[in-house]
């Protein structure tokens, strides 16, 4: 997708985490998209690799180092949204941080001021401008069926969620669960870069007692390779529509 690419393994990075969980290559790439400077990370971290918030989260503060203005987060989630079909990719305008609630936030400790305030503000925390663009380019693409927005909600994982838990999820107001993006967005969002984030649905969290299904990573990442290319369009295209006042990384 990249051209130019320039590439380095996270074991080569000093003090960068590792991936962990199959199906993240674990690989920091460099490159051009239509001209525009890119950094994608192939494979990101997650709490319940045992990590702590603040490593989690590390390659954004990178990122900014690096002159990034506007992150873009894509992730495989369970649809709790009664309408959402597996395939559906929601543009995401809204997070619920259960692990907040209970004092697991990135911004946790003294605050590093070169980065941004104590107490930043996270009800703009998902661009609208970008949103609207992701849902414009979206309808272009003929992607109407499949594209919905909605609130993304988070938890530690690695265990799936209960029955129970699904359906007090989805009273909260979440449309779909997972267990990655709102870390880096909080982090994000204090350094104040851009964030669009867009959920695949992988599948469809189980809400009913009666019901056989049960969650599981093989359905996940066979549900991603189904409509890897199109996110991958909806993404490639949305970089090349972002205005860049001052031409930064992507
Ligand atoms: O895109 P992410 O990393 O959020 O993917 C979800 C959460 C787990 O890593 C995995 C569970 O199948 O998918
Ligand atoms: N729950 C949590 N995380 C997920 C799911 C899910 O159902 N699907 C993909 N990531």
């Amino acid at each position: 997708m990249l051209k130019d690419q320039v590439v380095f393994n996270y074991k080569d990075i000093p003090n960068f985490p590792q991936s962990t969980v199959h199906g993240h290559a674990g690989r920091l790439v460099f490159g051009t998209l239509k001209g525009r400077p890119c950094v994608c990370m192939q494979g990101r971290f997650h709490l319940y690799e045992g990590y702590p918030i603040q490593k989690i989260t590390l390659p954004m503060r990178i990122f900014k180092m690096l002159g990034v203005e506007t992150v873009i987060l894509t992730n495989a989630a369970g649809g709790l949204n009664q309408d959402f079909k597996v395939g559906d990719i929601m543009v995401i305008k809204d997070h619920i941080n259960m692990p907040g609630f209970a004092g697991n936030n990135p911004l946790v400790g003294p605050n590093d001021e070169r980065f941004g305030v104590r107490f930043p503000c996270m009800s703009d925390a998902y661009d609208r401008e970008l949103q609207q663009l992701a849902v414009d380019i979206g309808q272009e693409l003929g992607y109407g069926d499949f594209l919905k927005e909605g609130v993304y909600c988070v938890l530690g994982g690695p265990s799936f969620e209960t029955i129970a838990e699904c359906r007090i999820l989805h009273k909260l107001g979440a449309d779909a669960v997972g267990m990655s993006t709102v870390h880096e967005v909080i982090v994000a969002r204090h350094c104040g870069m851009r964030v669009v984030a867009l959920s695949l649905i992988t599948n469809l969290v189980v809400m009913d007692y009666d019901s056989q299904e049960k969650a599981n990573h093989e359905d996940v990442l066979q549900a991603s390779k189904l409509r890897a290319g199109q996110l991958e369009r909806l993404v490639s295209t949305v970089v090349t529509r972002i205005d860049h006042p001052n031409s930064n990384l992507i």
